[in-house]
């Protein structure tokens, strides 16, 4: 094959979409539907015959459909060291997870677990479901940013509108949509609840003018059916191939690649007359697990080397780590960086792979003096027992009782809660911290399945509070290629908390860390008053606690919403990765459509951001092949 894509006419398409995840699916099935000729390449399979996949309440990561990537939190090891969940490499080669100071004398640091999905349908098939709307001034700082118009909350809201198929409001809520194709569900709890049940069913996604200001306790949206079933990318992706026309044949003209890695983007000839570099494919190993964070990985695995080529445009959704990764194996990113790795340069931008951002997490852990949980949910009569995974392998009736549209799986989770809070440090006057709860236990975040974890099981009537930071302030993380070797993973270093704005982060989580400690101290008996053990201090409110929070706060936070590695950005400022139309800066007929197109990360929870902006390049890139335009 030539280095300018070679191959017949069958591997010509006029579109080539790198990913199937929030950001390439719908932009994908959208430009088929369209009547283009569309290619979808994803290096992970289809993985609708594992049932977990199809049900919120036992969603979880598995070899087939993940990549595991060990992160940094930071760049200062001392600090990188106190994290209680960095995963280490042993000499046996067995995996450990703790800290520093515990760790065993023969093991190596690999950094901090970070899974990705990789399967068709991407993250959004392994994540926790919540779906929930950024504020507006999210959109509306694009908007001002660029001067590009068409980048307001309202517009955004009328795209949400179009896609929602909203299951938990009544038809003609405004704001809201009941004939899209994106499930959305929430808590139902009828016409007269009680006051707290009835704040439990607010909707967090509200048109209101009022809502991005407004504190307390609503219900947690996800992307899901009425039965709870998951809604993920793939569904568009199954739903837009499974498409006839009345003969039986194929009604959208989508080809779907699986165990296809997108390895460089080709471009044409270097420009001649100032033109500049058109992009015109894609070279991709084909291959079962190739990358080598795909845990069936084998280091000598190198897979099959094709190419495919667009008459119109490529448009790389693989993702906040991979889209720069291949941006910067295809020449594109930081000079000195790409001559470090012989990358020869197609366009010197400097921004690809900087403005790594994520939602800082960690729960406050509240412990009851007498181990009685809070809010257990007596099964309602009738019910199976279920096992909710684990072990996996094991039989669930509860699995059984799903597809007959019955039983706990069809129901609202203990987590579909969520309190809003504004705290001192918000820097706009916007609520802030998200908070959601989960009853009998706490979500410290992740750590590989098959490693020996150094943290304690939960006691009896343990309680997390999960603080989620919102308009977060610091930008300051990396991904940089650690190879030329697209197999390789990159280098991915988050500076969590770090560099202008961190510090603003770091006082409004240790702000929302001391209302929970309140919270715990006003719990009433039998289950209260409850002690706070995270942060490690339960000294009096007032302040007693602040250094011990913010300490805590900067080394337990973690993340799994990472954004905004290939940011839109003005014209003129050489960060900017794109333009307002998603299109790389300094060549052409290439875009980046994912999560790592912000320029901020979007609200508590990015998901649902994710699928508008996908939309919304639709129009775009729609709007520029009606006008001839690439
Ligand atoms: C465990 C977990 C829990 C989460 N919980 C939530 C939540 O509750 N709410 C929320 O809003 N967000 C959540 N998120 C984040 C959210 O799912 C992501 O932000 C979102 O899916 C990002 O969409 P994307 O299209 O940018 O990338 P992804 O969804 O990651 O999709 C990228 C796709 O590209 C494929 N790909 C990558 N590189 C290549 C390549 N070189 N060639 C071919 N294919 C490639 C990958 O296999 C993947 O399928 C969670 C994420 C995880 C991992």
């Amino acid at each position: 094959t030539s280095e300018n894509g070679g191959g017949n006419e069958s591997d010509v398409y006029d579109y080539i979409v790198v990913g199937s995840g929030p950001g390439g699916a719908p932009l994908a099935t959208n430009l088929a539907r369209a009547g283009y000729s569309v290619l979808l390449l994803e290096a992970g399979d289809d993985q609708s015959a594992d049932i977990s996949t199809s049900i919120l309440s036992i969603g979880r990561a598995t070899v087939a459909n993940r990549w595991d990537f060990f992160v940094r939190q930071y760049s200062d090891d001392a600090q990188q060291l106190k994290n209680n969940h960095l995963t280490w490499r042993r000499a046996d080669s067995s995996l450990w997870v703790g800290n520093g100071s515990a760790a065993p004398t023969d093991a190596t640091p690999l950094g901090v677990y970070y899974p990705r999905g990789a399967t068709l349908g991407g993250s959004s098939v392994i994540n926790a479901g919540g779906a929930v709307l950024p504020s507006r001034r999210d959109w509306d700082h694009i908007g001002q940013l660029t001067g590009d118009g068409s980048w307001n909350a309202d517009a955004l809201r009328r795209i949400f509108q179009r896609i929602e198929n909203n299951h938990y409001l009544s038809q003609g809520t405004p704001g809201h949509g009941f004939d899209g194709y994106l499930d959305i569900v929430s808590n139902d709890v009828g016409d007269n609840p009680a006051d707290a049940v009835a704040m439990v069913a607010r909707d967090l996604n509200n048109a209101s003018p009022s809502r991005d200001t407004t504190q307390g306790l609503f219900g947690l949206p996800f992307h899901g059916n009425e039965t709870w079933g998951r809604f993920s990318a793939r569904n568009l992706v199954l739903s837009t191939l499974g498409a006839k026309t009345p003969s039986g044949r194929p009604r959208y003209p989508l080809t779907l690649k699986t165990h296809s890695l997108a390895t460089r983007v080709l471009f044409d000839k270097p420009p001649r007359g100032g033109r500049k570099p058109k992009a015109i494919g894609i070279e991709y190993l084909e291959g079962q697990a190739v990358y080598r964070a795909d845990p069936r990985n084998d280091p000598s695995s190198t897979g099959t080397l094709r190419t495919a080529r667009a008459r119109r445009e490529v448009i790389l959704s693989a993702g906040v780590f991979n889209t720069p990764q291949l941006l910067l194996l295809s020449g594109i990113g930081p000079r000195a960086h790409l001559q470090q790795h012989n990358i020869p340069v197609v366009s010197d931008l400097p921004g690809v792979g900087s403005n790594l951002q994520d939602n800082p997490e960690l729960p406050i852990v509240g412990l009851s003096p007498n181990g009685t949980d809070a809010f257990v949910t007596a099964p309602l009569p009738g019910d199976p027992t279920c096992t909710y995974g684990f072990p996996p392998d094991v039989p669930d009736p509860c699995v059984d009782a799903w597809r007959r549209g019955e039983g706990p799986y069809t129901r609202a989770g203990p987590n579909t809660n969520a309190f809003l809070l504004r705290t001192n440090h918000s820097t706009n006057g916007e609520v802030d911290v998200l908070v959601f709860s989960l009853a009998n236990g706490a979500f410290r975040g992740f750590w590989p399945g098959d490693a020996v974890s150094n943290m304690p099981p939960d006691p009896p009537g343990t309680f997390g509070m999960s603080l989620v930071k919102m308009n977060v302030q610091s930008a300051a993380g990396t991904v940089k290629l650690r190879s030329a070797d697209p197999r390789d993973t990159p280098v991915i270093n988050f500076e969590v908390l770090h560099g202008a704005g961190g510090e603003a982060d770091v006082e409004a989580l240790a702000d929302a860390a001391e209302w929970a400690r309140g919270v715990y101290g006003r719990v009433a008996a039998p289950v209260g008053p409850m002690d706070t053990r995270e942060p490690p201090c339960s000294g009096p409110l007032g302040g007693a606690c602040r250094e011990t929070d913010k300490n805590w706060v900067r080394q337990q936070a973690f993340g799994h919403h990472a954004t905004s590695t290939c940011a839109i950005g003005k014209d003129g400022d050489p960060m900017a990765v794109l333009d307002s139309k998603f299109r790389v800066r300094g060549v052409r007929g290439l875009r980046v459509v994912d999560g790592s197109a912000f320029p901020r990360v979007p609200g508590a929870f990015p998901v649902l951001a994710t699928f508008l902006i996908s939309e919304k390049a639709s129009e775009d890139v729609l709007g520029d092949a009606n006008r001839g335009e690439d």
